[in-house]
């Protein structure tokens, strides 16, 4: 057990699927593993581990925000010794290079956080995905004819910003969207020597104004779960073998 995590040794795979919302990660584990078990319901935060393909895949919730990803991302990392997390959210679109629905592959994030400020004592702090891992996805979309890109996120503190123009202004330096985990993944993930990926479906097109429900946040974006299996899968067999 970890502070916030309930599980046994060895009852957390090495390969884990982190949505913010722990009712997304009850439905990818029923919908998509094998023989899933719940191990954890510490604060609702549900995390369950079964198979996907033969292979162990673990999926935890992560609750919303940096500070509450840094929680769980870092007890998966120090606590259980996970390899490999791909977090699987969504985001609000600020580029018209991407569409409602779309997969964002996000090779970097900026944020407007100080938590790296606070950890690199002020120095400006670069978190990017692993690459390996990330070509492992892009593989798959095109593969699956997805609409997908790769690009950069924009992981705020802030869902509801009294400055909105001051995010817009990161579309121009080629940011497609924002959410509000993926730096934080990202920093923690090359400080543990882990392989981190964050895979966005476009739930909100903030220039548009096309939106989808929270039943469909919650239950739906099946492309950008089987691409994340299929790149873990991919990922872990390249791992073994090479
Ligand atoms: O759908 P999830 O994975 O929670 O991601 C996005 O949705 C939440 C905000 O509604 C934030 O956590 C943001 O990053
Ligand atoms: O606009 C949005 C949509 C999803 N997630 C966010 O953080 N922002």
């Amino acid at each position: 057990m970890s502070v916030h995590l309930a599980a046994q040794p060895g009852e957390i795979a090495p390969h884990v699927l982190m949505p913010g919302d722990p009712l997304r990660a009850q439905w990818i584990a029923e919908t998509f593993l094998e023989d899933a078990q719940q191990y954890n319901t510490v604060r609702n935060m549900f995390g369950y581990t079964g198979h996907y393909q033969g292979l162990p895949v673990s999926v935890q919730g992560s609750g919303m925000g940096q500070p509450s990803m840094s929680i769980y991302a870092t007890e998966l990392m120090q606590d259980y010794g996970v390899k490999t997390i791909i977090r699987v959210g969504t985001c609000g679109a600020i580029s018209h290079q991407v569409n409602l629905r779309d997969v964002i592959i996000a090779n970097t994030a900026s944020t407007d956080s100080a938590m790296n400020r606070l950890r690199f004592h002020g120095i400006d702090f670069a978190p990017g995905a692993d690459f390996a891992l990330l070509r492992h996805a892009v593989e798959v979309s095109e593969e699956r004819g997805l609409s997908s890109k790769v690009g950069g996120l924009f992981s705020s503190d802030l869902f509801y910003n009294d400055r909105p123009e001051l995010a817009m202004q990161l579309a121009d330096y080629g940011v497609l969207a924002i959410e509000m985990e993926a730096s934080a993944l990202y920093t923690l993930a090359l400080k543990y020597g882990v392989q981190a990926l964050t895979v966005a479906t476009v739930s909100d097109h903030i220039l548009t104004e096309e939106a989808t429900s929270a039943q469909e946040r919650q239950e739906t974006f099946s492309a950008m779960i089987e691409l994340s299996l299929e790149a873990v899968k991919r990922n872990a067999q390249a791992t073994a073998t090479g």
